[in-house]
């Protein structure tokens, strides 16, 4: 049994945590609810929402619920089994739920219309099963600090919860019913130090040194911008006596154990994953997942932008192994993604491991420590990133031949850690806790503060927020054990891609040369696919490289077409709305569809040109508008999206949510309105929503 705080008796009813998370943000939470809880007396469990089965909800008393959302509001990958299981309860078939009280919170983003989809459909259905909340639901938004909501969300959990773990009557339910995240925590107070003119001036700039071997003269680290930490509007510190609102530290789950064994640094991607012990490197047997991926061969990359466009496409043609057939989950249909498990660039891997002490330099190369991983009590406990993949026989050089998660410390920083994502305010605050010099612990602990989220919002490294940029900020903390950043780095997630979207420029994929063998999984899409009637006229809408889906759909019906020309099908009308920023450098498939047109497949193309003036048309371009896809929805394309949904067409929307998710909504709301009649913008906006609710309005954002 757990040791509990002073005084409190062990609370023998469970708690049941239950995440569904797409890049660790949930699974992170939810494993630091699980520590504190289980410090606190409690029964815990954590698992992930398509493992309920293991949490035995129909004997626990309380459960919680904490759900990221992913696509266009879909649950992600590690709950879609579960979503599933609930959809299938029918009739009187109720399941656990009449007899389970829950807490939910949602992570989302508000760039995505479809806010926290997956935590709000979880938490109706679990209601229309007979579920009670016994704590109000809360739902964090990534856009402006998911810190905002999570911090006071989990400070009044406790209370309510040891009262309905501990049952304590119906009275002191009802008051739990009804209970609304507390009041913020306490003060914490930190010691009033040195005063810090080097942070004061507002930027801290600190270069990345590692020791070099005794006995060889090793080349230089690959230098890297690390550490040039820019932090405007930073108060001055030493005036700051007490900060509030600290995240909890996670503890760590993993055990760290050093091997003797060592593992060669490889800067190729074919000769490194020839040789990585773990189940990433050698194909495995389909279905194929982000940590079971396939290895495909890159057959081609392609340009298909200007060299002079401001941002570059590339067109990437990848093999993949024979045995994926094999895998019905390969059997794509346009709309459908994949995944490619990008790791961290070569560079930046070497410089972090170098200063992690896990590459050391033999004369002939670069070496990495092998460490082997555990989970504090069992594989459970190890991050879902981890416990995913298979353990694997010992390396060589290392005592015995038992299964085990090894890695090298360089292969845990070029795949596992994600040192390029933005830092999250628990990892300063674990940063601040292992800072000796007391500037710098102040410094950390002010931006993981509530009072520091302002100058943590804004602190960026060359324009971006990168976790990897914190570390040299803190010179005095000489090295972050392992388990640490196991627990506060965000795993490397992978990147979608449709199947047909080209190469989003990613610094990746950009590096990439024929023969390179890159990991890759099927991730098929749930609802972003083409009428199985083809009659039913489609507006696309996307910008960027969202257009690749969508002439994978063009492509698609161009085949369709012709396979039925002899039978006298008729087919729907496609309009594309297409933004792009200048028609000579990145109009991306231009000449494809233009062919298109010609053909009779597509049967207008309106080009929303942000950068240029359109005072010329394009020959086969039905118009051309200087502006947003939006802007063309509004004016020149008007009638014709209005036309096709009003014939019981489908919209289809793919490019970034940030930038054109949202607008493209308010546009369709907005035509459509008027050509309705709509009294108000509101009802506009619920003629759209029911769109959506039909499947008729769908979008693809990232
Ligand atoms: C491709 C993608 C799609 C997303 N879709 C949505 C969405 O539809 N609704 C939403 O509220 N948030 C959406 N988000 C935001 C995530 O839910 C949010 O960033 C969350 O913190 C991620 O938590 P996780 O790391 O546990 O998955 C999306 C994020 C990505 C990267």
């Amino acid at each position: 049994m757990a040791p509990t705080t002073a005084g409190t008796p062990p609370l023998a009813p469970h708690l049941a945590i239950l995440y569904g998370s797409q890049t660790g943000n949930a699974e992170s939470i939810a494993r630091g609810l699980h520590d504190t809880a289980v410090a606190r007396g409690f029964n815990s469990s954590v698992h992930c929402l398509n493992d309920h089965a293991a949490a035995h909800l129909d004997q626990v008393p309380a459960v919680l619920f904490i759900t990221s959302s992913t696509g266009d509001g879909e649950p992600p990958d590690n709950a879609n089994l579960f979503f599933r299981a609930l959809r299938k309860l029918k009739g009187g078939d109720k399941g656990p739920w009449p007899q389970t009280r829950y807490a939910l919170l949602g992570l989302g983003d508000t760039n995505y219309s479809n806010f926290c989809g997956a935590a709000k459909r979880l938490e109706k259905r679990v209601s229309e099963l007979g579920a009670t909340r016994f704590y109000a639901s809360a739902f964090a938004d990534d856009a402006t600090g998911l810190e905002e909501t999570i911090d006071p969300w989990v400070e009044g959990l406790w209370p309510v919860l040891e009262t309905v773990c501990a049952r304590k009557g119906a009275a002191a339910d009802a008051a739990s019913a009804a209970a609304e995240p507390a009041a913020a925590p306490a003060a914490k107070s930190i010691a009033n130090k040195p005063a810090i003119d080097t942070l004061v001036n507002q930027t801290a700039s600190l270069a990345l040194t590692t020791p070099a071997p005794a006995l060889y003269s090793p080349p230089a680290l690959p230098t890297h911008t690390i550490g040039h930490l820019t932090i405007p509007g930073l108060p001055d510190l030493s005036t700051i006596t007490s900060l509030t609102g600290l995240p909890a530290v996670t503890v760590p789950t993993v055990v760290v154990t050093r091997t003797t064994a060592t593992k060669p640094i490889l800067p190729t991607i074919t000769d490194y994953h020839a040789q990585w012990h773990s189940q990433i490197t050698r194909t495995p047997l389909p279905p194929y997942t982000s940590s079971r991926p396939a290895s495909a061969t890159v057959r081609s990359v392609t340009p298909l932008t200007t060299p002079d466009a401001v941002k570059s496409v590339l067109a990437l043609d990848l093999d993949l192994p024979t045995d994926t057939a094999a895998d019905p989950g390969w059997a794509w249909t346009p709309g459908d993604a994949f995944g490619i498990c990008a790791p961290v660039p070569y560079d930046l891997a070497l410089a972090t491991a170098a200063r992690l002490g896990g590459a050391e330099w033999t004369g002939d190369g670069w070496v990495s420590p092998v460490v082997r991983l555990d989970g504090t009590n069992g594989d459970a406990d190890l991050p879902q990133s981890l416990r995913d993949r298979d353990a694997v026989v010992a390396p060589k050089g290392v005592e015995g031949s038992a299964k085990g998660h090894f890695y090298s410390i360089f292969d845990l920083c070029r795949f596992v850690l994600d040192v390029t994502a933005t830092p999250k305010k628990a990892l300063l605050r674990a940063l601040g806790d292992l800072a000796t010099d007391e500037t710098e612990k102040k410094l950390m602990y002010y931006l993981s503060s509530r009072a520091g989220t302002k100058a943590y919002r804004g602190m960026s490294d060359n324009g971006r927020r990168r976790c990897f940029m914190s570390w040299p900020t803190v010179p005095s903390v000489t090295s972050v054990p392992l388990d640490v950043l196991l627990a506060h780095v965000t795993p490397s997630a992978p990147r979608l891609f449709s199947h047909s979207r080209m190469g989003v420029a990613s610094e990746f994929v950009r590096a990439l040369s024929v023969g390179d063998v890159i990991p890759v999984y099927p991730a098929p899409s749930a609802r972003f696919h083409l009428p199985a009637d083809g009659s039913v006229p489609v507006v696309l809408v996307g910008a960027g490289t969202g257009m690749a889906p969508l002439i994978a759909f063009v492509r698609h019906r161009h085949a369709q077409r012709e396979m039925a020309s002899a039978r006298g099908v008729q087919f729907g009308s496609i309009t594309v709305v297409q933004g792009l920023r200048d028609p000579m450098k990145d109009w991306l498939f231009g000449s494809e569809l233009l062919e298109m047109s010609k053909a009779g497949t597509v049967t207008a193309v309106h080009l929303a040109v942000s950068r240029v003036d359109v005072a010329q048309g394009l020959d086969g371009v039905a118009s051309m508008t200087r502006g947003y896809v939006q802007d063309a929805i509004r004016s020149t394309a008007r009638d014709a999206v209005v036309g096709a949904i009003e014939k019981g067409g489908r919209v289809y929307v793919c490019g970034d949510a940030k930038g054109m998710g949202r607008g493209v909504m308010d546009a369709v709301a907005e035509v459509l309105g008027a050509a309705r009649g709509a009294a108000s913008k509101l009802e506009a906006v619920e003629m759209v929503a029911t769109l959506v609710k039909e499947g008729r309005y769908l979008q693809d954002l990232w």
